[in-house]
């Protein structure tokens, strides 16, 4: 259950009171989600997400993630743009946790996703980087290629008594001295969304995306980057078993809405490789530190390292066509 800080009528109430949205009707905690505590809200001019902002996600980097979205908001695409209080700011607090009160978006993400959803969220993605890719400002990736070495050290006090941790870990110490030495310096990027997930992909009964959420972990890198990360995430069974109609949709999905160059199409294995290890990563990390108290399951590093054997296979990225 994703409600980790308590939030009672009254903390609303007395939040919402520096907005003008009316007076507040219900309020309900939402179980899904990881990293911070949601709550759907309604008032008399609408519904709302209110987001408490936990641990995971850094505090200094709110104010560009808000800048961000309200900028894709204002430009028509289907981003939770944040309420501004009547002074202007999107930010406030609650029982100490930074909050932000955003936009709700309908729809619900796709449990079972085929070519058809996997077609839309392409396009989908491909307009997030033709609409908000100009973004003024810069945020460097946090999860990016820099951060992998620190990550690997992160893990390693407690893959100790793990040695099919310590297996993983000795594999991605090569897999890095690789990717360092041909990953791409110069390919087109802007604001990118870098957590692009099924879960985050909101869409209606017919397999279109009715809204994108969880911009926490937006930044400026490639494009084609994040494309990586989604087919990562959209062209897998949850086991990590390769799905490539599934990659075949998503890419061409995005490929007829932003056409990629060839430069790009050629950095895929790589991107895909590099955000395989990315995601094992963070959750190995997040499963060798897991308390079973917690009610939130780790979710499973090995579904992410299968990912990695099958780009390691991949000679050319048309093949993802
Ligand atoms: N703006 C929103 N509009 C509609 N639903 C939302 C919105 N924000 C969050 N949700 C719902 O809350 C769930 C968890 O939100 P998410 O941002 O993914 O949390 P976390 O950052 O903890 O993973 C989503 O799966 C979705 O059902
Ligand atoms: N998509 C990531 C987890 C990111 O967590 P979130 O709760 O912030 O979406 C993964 O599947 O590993």
């Amino acid at each position: 259950m994703a409600v980790f800080t308590p939030v009672s009528l009254e903390d609303a109430r007395a939040y919402l009171s520096a907005y003008d949205i009316g007076e507040l009707i219900h309020l309900e905690g939402i179980e899904e989600g990881v990293s911070n505590t949601n709550f759907k809200v309604e008032t008399t001019s609408g519904l709302y997400a209110l987001t408490l902002f936990e641990a995971a996600t850094p505090e200094d980097s709110l104010p560009w993630f808000m800048d961000y979205t309200l900028y894709l908001d204002r430009k028509g695409y289907p981003a939770p743009g944040p309420a501004l209080k009547r002074d202007g700011q999107s930010l406030g607090r609650i029982n100490g946790k930074p909050c932000a009160l955003i936009k709700w978006l309908p729809g619900r993400w796709p449990r079972n996703p085929d070519t058809r959803h996997a077609a839309s969220a392409g396009e989908y993605l491909a307009k997030l980087h033709l609409i908000g890719g100009d973004f003024p400002q810069y945020r460097a990736n946090s999860m990016g290629p820099a951060s992998w070495p620190g990550l690997i050290a992160r893990c390693e006090p407690k893959a100790a008594t793990s040695p099919r941790a310590q297996e993983i870990l000795a594999d991605f110490r090569e897999e890095l001295a690789f990717l360092k030495g041909v990953w791409p310096a110069d390919l087109p990027k802007g604001a990118i969304h870098a957590d692009y997930f099924t879960d985050n992909v909101l869409m209606n009964d017919d397999g279109i995306v009715t809204g994108v959420i969880d911009y926490y972990y937006a930044c400026t890198d490639f494009y084609a980057y994040d494309l990586a990360v989604a087919l990562n995430a959209w062209g897998f069974t949850p086991g990590g078993q390769p799905q490539p109609q599934m990659i075949s949709a998503f890419i061409k999905g995005y490929h007829e809405t932003r056409p990629l160059s060839e430069a790009e199409i050629n950095a895929l294995p790589l991107f895909a490789r590099g955000s395989a290890v990315r995601f094992t990563l963070t959750r190995l990390y997040d499963l060798l530190n897991h308390d079973p108290s917690w009610v939130v399951k780790p979710k499973d590093p090995e579904a992410f390292y299968r990912r990695l054997d099958h780009h390691r296979g991949i000679k050319t990225g048309h093949t993802y066509f």
